[in-house]
């Protein structure tokens, strides 16, 4: 039986694909897996059961992915599952920005008492007026699965789109609608556009990315979406932009005491994936991932070891899996071990990226030699982090 803890609530349609052979537990201690959101887990303590970790979302800033890597945790996200949620809340954003609706609505509230009222909205509602986002140049940072979608829906709106991403996957530019003019040097999007708006993961190479040096860039009045994460833009150089009225408008998902007591900061409660819809997709695929792991040791979506698909484990043979670091020799001393004990190795899969690497192999289980002498000494291996059993 596999035990699953939830560190946050996740959508029922996720747990409810767990089989019969898992079982929800209390105690994260003794759970062969984690589903988690935003709950903070840098400082937390992973028990020796632990297999694998799925963010139902798209954000591992949450997770210690090396410190995890190096336990022998494999952590999985949920790509894409959530961004038509992130989509639609910066499309709404954008109006916010360029609209008196966020003052107009409170001014209604304000004078909710007044018989009167329709009559003096006529009066009041010019200082509400604003600007229409057709034709203004919005600039998408980061061109994955979000920031291609607002790049495309902002298309559809009338607006001349610029979007900015050295990184940016084949899959993501060949989603991009073509009117998407692609801008190789950041300073450009902040040079060009009336509206940005940053789709980028918080790590630390994009901490601060949004400084002092932008903003100087930027047009007067400029109006900036932040629905990634805090940690991306420096709250003092955006405190100074907004004070001076080089930012018209800073609209940003994440609240901290900074940000809140900002003039011209529309904040949310990092509402940004909290759909029903969202929801559900990010836990049934989180889940999906996991029992998949757990079940066959194939890893797809995680965010610290390689993808690696062996398939079900074929019928007779017996799958053994490696968790190790990516380093010379690695694959030769885990294959000679196995010969070295009488076991025939029918396939094999070996995948790295960066640090880290995976291997899968499935054994002639007809012709078993000595296996457990085997996970032993692959066990003792410096830098291997997993050796496991599958089946
Ligand atoms: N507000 C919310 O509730 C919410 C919901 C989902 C995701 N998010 C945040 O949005 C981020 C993006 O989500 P996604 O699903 O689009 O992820 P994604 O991985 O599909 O896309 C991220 C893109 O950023 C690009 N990138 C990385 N570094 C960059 C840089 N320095 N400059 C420009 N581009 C860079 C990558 O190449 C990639 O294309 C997440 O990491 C998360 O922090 C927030
Ligand atoms: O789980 C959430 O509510 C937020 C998720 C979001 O920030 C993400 O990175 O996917």
């Amino acid at each position: 039986m596999h035990k699953i803890h939830c560190l946050n609530n996740i959508s029922p349609y996720g747990t409810d694909l767990l089989t019969a052979d898992y079982e929800l537990t209390e105690d994260a201690a003794s759970a062969s897996g984690i589903l988690v959101r935003s709950a903070a887990m840098h400082d937390m303590e992973f028990g020796d059961n632990l297999l694998a970790i799925a963010r139902a979302g798209a954000g591992v800033n949450n997770i210690p992915l090396d410190r995890c890597a190096e336990a022998g945790i494999v952590v999985f996200n949920t790509p894409g599952a959530n961004a038509n949620a992130v989509k639609e809340l910066v499309l709404c954003a954008l109006l916010l920005g360029s609209r008196g609706i966020v003052d107009g609505i409170g001014w209604v509230r304000d004078n909710a008492d007044d018989p009167a009222v329709g009559k003096a909205a006529e009066k009041a509602k010019k200082a509400f007026a604003g600007h229409e986002i057709k034709g203004k140049k919005l600039g998408v940072i980061g061109l994955g699965a979000i920031g291609a979608e607002v790049a495309n829906a902002a298309v559809d709106l009338g607006m001349d789109v610029y979007g900015y991403d050295p990184y940016v996957s084949v899959g993501a530019a060949w989603r991009l609608n073509s009117a998407v003019h692609y801008v190789a040097n950041l300073d450009d999007i902040f040079r060009t556009c009336d509206y940005i708006t940053i789709h980028v993961p918080a790590m630390e190479s994009t901490k601060g990315m949004i400084d002092a040096h932008a903003f100087e860039l930027m047009h007067d009045g400029v109006v900036f979406l932040n629905f990634s994460r805090d940690s991306l833009v420096n709250d003092e150089a955006m405190a100074a932009a907004l004070e001076s009225g080089k930012v018209g408008c800073y609209l940003t998902d994440f609240a901290n005491p900074a940000v809140v007591a900002m003039k011209n900061a529309v904040v949310l409660p990092h509402l940004g994936a909290s759909t029903a819809e969202a929801e559900d997709n990010c836990a049934m695929m989180a889940v999906r991932e996991m029992m998949s792991y757990i079940e066959t040791g194939n890893i797809a979506n995680s965010v610290n070891f390689p993808a690696c698909d062996m398939g079900p484990v074929p019928e007779g043979l017996r799958r053994v899996t490696v968790l190790h670091a990516n380093v010379p020799n690695a694959l030769t001393r885990i294959t000679e071990i196995f010969g070295e004990a009488g076991v025939n190795i029918v396939d094999l899969t070996n995948k790295s990226r960066g640090d880290y690497a995976y291997t899968m192999l499935d054994l002639d289980a007809g012709n078993p030699g000595h296996p457990d002498d085997a996970i032993d000494r692959l066990n003792a291996i410096d830098r291997v982090f997993r050796v496991r059993v599958v089946k």
